[in-house]
C-alpha cells in the first residue's frame, strides 16, 4: 500500500466529498436491511392468519403495513444506492482527473533523454491503463468496501437478534467463497493482462503497417503482413478464450456457493424451527434474504483484494515516472530578457545514452543580429550546437554563454521562448495550417499568419487549397509535401519574431530557387535577430556573417564566404562541386 500513499493529497482534497460518500452508503444499507426483516414479518402475518391467532381484519390491516413499509424502504434504499454513486464514483473520476493531469504537466517539464529512453507505448500506457486501474481503487474498490463492512455490520446484528446459532450456520460458507472469488479474480486479472499485451502488440503491428502502407505496396509485402496479422490474431483468440474460459466460471461458483448457503439455512433452520429454538417459521425467509444479499458484497471482497493489488502496481509504475526529475533544472526562477549574443567556449559534448562524442572543443562567437551557417558532413554535429542553444542538453566540458551569461545561469522559458527552432524533420500538428502557424504565436492575426507564410514563401500552396489556411493536415487531412511542410514550420518560427532563430537544414527539400526566395526574406526578417543555419548547402551559408565547418564533432574551418572560398578546405570543394552541378 506504499506507493497509493501519494493519492492520500487527492482523497484529503475530496475529503468532505467523501465522507458524504461514507454516510450515504451506511444510510442506503440501512434501508436495504429493511426488507428481509419485512419480508419476514410478512411471513409471520400469514402464519398467524393460517394459525387463527389473529383476524381477518388486522391480518389485511398489518399486511398492508407492511408492504408500504417494504415498497417505502425498496425506494430509498434506490435513491440513496443512486447518491452513493454519484458521490464516491464521482470522487473518483475527480482523482483520475487530476492524476492524470499531474502526470501529463510532469512529462512535460521532463528532457529530453527521459523520451528517448522510455517508449511512447509506455508514458501512453501509464497515463491512460494505469490511471485506469487506480481509479478501480478510488471508486469501485472503496465502495463496495464500505458497502460490504455496512452491511454486515447491521445485517450481523439483526441476524443474532434473531437467531445466532443460524447465523453462525449461515455465514459458515462465506470465507470460503470470498477465498475462491479471490483466486479465480487473480486468475482473471492474470490473463487479462496476457489479454492486453497481446492486444497491444497487435495494435502496434496494425498501426505500423498503416504508417508504411506506401513501402509495403512498392515492395509487394501485402501477402507476408497478411499472414503475420493473422498470427498475431490467432494468438490474441487463443489468450481470449483462455481468459473467457476462467470467467465463465465465475457465476457457477456464486451461484454454487449461494445454493449451498440456501440449503444450509433451510436444512438448519428448519430443525430449529421443528424442535422450537426458532419461533416463527419467516424468520428462516429472513435469512435465506440474508445469505443472497451479502454473497454479493463477500464475493466482492475477493474482487476488491485484486483490486487493490492491481491500483498498487499501476500506482508503483506511476511514482516511478513521477518521481523522475528532469535533467535539465531551471536554476534562476526570475525571468531573464535575452538579446542574443551567443558565444561557444571550448564545448564539448557526449550524448549520455549513446556515449557518442558530438562535440570536440568547439568555440565560436555570434553577436546579437549576426548570422552564423553551420555546415559539415552528416552526422558531425551541427544539429547538436543547435540543442545546446535550446539547453535541451547540458554540457560536460566548456561553456555555453548567451548574453555573456552561462546558459544554465538563464531562466528555461525566458531561453526557450526567445528562439524559434525549425527542425529537421518538420513536424506538424493534425490541426489546421493556420493553428500550425499559429503555434509560434497564439494571439497571431490573421495578417500575420498569411504575412508569416508568405516571406516562407508558402502563401501561394496554401491558398491553392480548397479551405486555404483553415485546411486540416495529418491523419483525417491533407499531406503537404515536404518542402510545404518546411516552410510552414518556417512560417512558426519565424511569427514568433524571437531573438534567436535557428534553422537546422530546412530547406533541403525546397528547390534552389525557392531557397533563394526564401532565404532573401529572412535576411530581411532577421536583420536584428541572430540566426543559425545548419545546412548543406552553400547557397543557404553564403550570406552569413560568419562560417564553421564542423567534421567529426571538431571546427575545421571558419570564416565567412570570401575568406572561406580562398582557401582550400571542405568548403571550396562543396562550393566548386555545387556551383559545377547548377551548371549542368
Ligand atoms: N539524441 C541523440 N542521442 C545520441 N546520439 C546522438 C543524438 N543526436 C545525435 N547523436 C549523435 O551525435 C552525432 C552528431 O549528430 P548531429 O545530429 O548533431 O549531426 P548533424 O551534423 O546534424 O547530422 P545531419 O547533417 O545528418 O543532420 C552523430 O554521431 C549522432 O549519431
Amino acid at each position: 500500500m506504499k506507493a497509493l500513499k501519494h493519492l492520500h493529497k487527492y482523497f484529503n482534497k475530496y475529503r468532505y466529498r467523501l465522507i458524504i460518500g461514507i454516510i450515504i452508503t451506511i444510510i442506503a444499507k440501512v434501508f436495504a436491511l429493511f426488507t428481509p426483516r419485512l419480508i419476514g414479518n410478512s411471513i409471520n402475518i400469514v402464519s398467524e392468519r393460517l394459525d387463527g391467532t389473529i383476524s381477518d381484519e388486522i391480518f389485511k390491516h398489518d399486511l398492508t403495513i407492511n408492504i408500504i413499509y417494504l415498497v417505502g424502504a425498496a425506494i430509498l434504499a434506490g435513491i440513496f444506492t443512486f447518491l452513493m454513486r454519484q458521490t464516491i464514483i464521482n470522487v473518483s473520476r475527480f482523482i483520475e482527473f487530476d492524476l492524470k493531469n499531474e502526470i501529463y504537466k510532469h512529462y512535460q517539464v521532463l528532457s529530453l533523454n527521459f523520451y528517448k529512453t522510455n517508449r511512447t507505448g509506455d508514458l501512453m500506457n501509464r497515463i491512460s491503463e494505469d490511471v485506469g486501474k487506480v481509479r478501480m481503487y478510488v471508486g469501485p474498490a472503496i465502495m463496495y468496501t464500505i458497502n460490504t463492512v455496512t452491511l454486515f455490520v447491521i445485517a450481523i446484528i439483526y441476524m443474532i437478534d434473531r437467531s445466532p446459532s443460524l447465523t453462525l450456520y449461515t455465514l459458515l460458507p462465506l470465507p470460503i467463497l470470498s477465498v475462491v472469488i479471490y483466486r479465480l479474480s487473480r486468475l482473471i486479472n492474470k490473463r487479462s493482462t496476457i489479454v492486453q499485451q497481446s492486444l497491444s502488440t497487435l495494435s502496434t503491428y496494425s498501426q505500423e503497417t498503416f504508417s508504411g502502407i506506401s513501402v509495403i505496396k512498392s515492395y509487394g509485402i501485402e501477402p507476408r503482413t497478411n499472414k503475420e496479422f493473422e498470427d498475431l490474431s490467432a494468438t490474441n483468440r487463443e489468450k481470449q478464450i483462455n481468459l473467457t474460459k476462467v470467467q465463465a466460471l465465475f457465476f457457477p461458483m456464486m451461484i454454487l456457493l449461494i445454493g449451498v448457503s440456501n440449503l444450509i439455512v433451510i436444512y438448519v433452520g428448519g430443525m430449529q424451527y421443528m424442535a422450537g429454538e426458532i419461533e416463527k417459521i419467516g424468520t428462516i425467509a429472513e435469512f435465506i434474504i440474508y445469505v443472497n444479499m451479502l454473497t454479493w458484497p463477500v464475493a466482492t471482497v475477493g474482487w476488491v483484494t485484486s483490486l487493490v493489488q492491481q491500483a498498487e502496481a499501476s500506482q508503483e509504475r506511476i511514482n516511478e515516472f513521477l518521481n523522475t526529475q528532469p535533467d535539465i533544472q531551471n536554476n534562476t526562477p526570475e525571468l531573464t530578457p535575452i538579446k542574443g549574443d551567443i558565444t561557444f567556449k571550448n564545448v564539448s559534448f557526449t550524448y549520455p545514452d549513446t556515449n557518442i562524442e558530438a562535440l570536440k572543443d568547439v568555440s565560436f562567437t555570434l553577436q546579437s543580429g549576426q548570422t552564423l551557417a553551420i555546415l559539415g558532413k552528416t552526422g558531425s554535429g551541427k544539429s547538436t550546437i543547435l540543442d545546446l542553444i535550446g539547453r535541451l542538453y547540458d554540457i560536460d566540458q566548456g561553456q555555453v554563454l548567451i548574453d555573456q551569461t552561462p546558459i544554465s545561469e538563464l531562466n528555461l522559458n525566458s531561453l526557450r521562448e526567445s528562439i524559434g527552432y525549425v527542425p529537421q524533420d518538420a513536424f506538424l500538428f493534425s490541426d489546421s495550417i493556420k493553428n500550425n502557424i499559429k503555434f509560434g504565436k497564439e494571439d497571431a492575426t490573421d495578417e500575420e499568419v498569411i504575412a508569416a507564410a508568405t516571406n516562407a514563401k508558402v502563401h501561394k500552396n496554401i491558398i491553392g487549397f480548397t479551405k486555404g489556411y483553415d485546411t486540416v493536415l495529418g491523419e483525417r487531412g491533407i499531406t503537404l509535401s515536404g518542402g510545404q511542410k518546411q516552410r510552414v514550420s518556417i512560417a512558426r518560427a519565424i511569427i514568433k519574431q524571437p531573438e534567436i532563430l535557428l534553422f537546422d537544414d530546412c530547406l533541403s527539400a525546397v528547390d534552389t530557387e525557392t531557397e533563394e526566395k526564401i532565404l532573401k526574406n529572412l535576411v530581411k526578417l532577421t536583420k536584428d535577430k541572430t540566426t543559425i543555419i545548419v545546412s548543406h548547402r552553400i547557397s543557404s551559408a553564403k550570406n552569413a556573417d560568419h562560417i564553421i565547418i564542423l567534421d567529426d564533432g571538431k571546427v575545421i574551418e571558419s570564416g565567412n564566404h570570401d575568406t572561406l572560398i580562398n582557401s582550400d578546405g571542405y568548403y571550396k570543394e562543396l562550393y566548386n562541386k555545387q556551383s559545377s552541378e547548377k551548371e549542368m
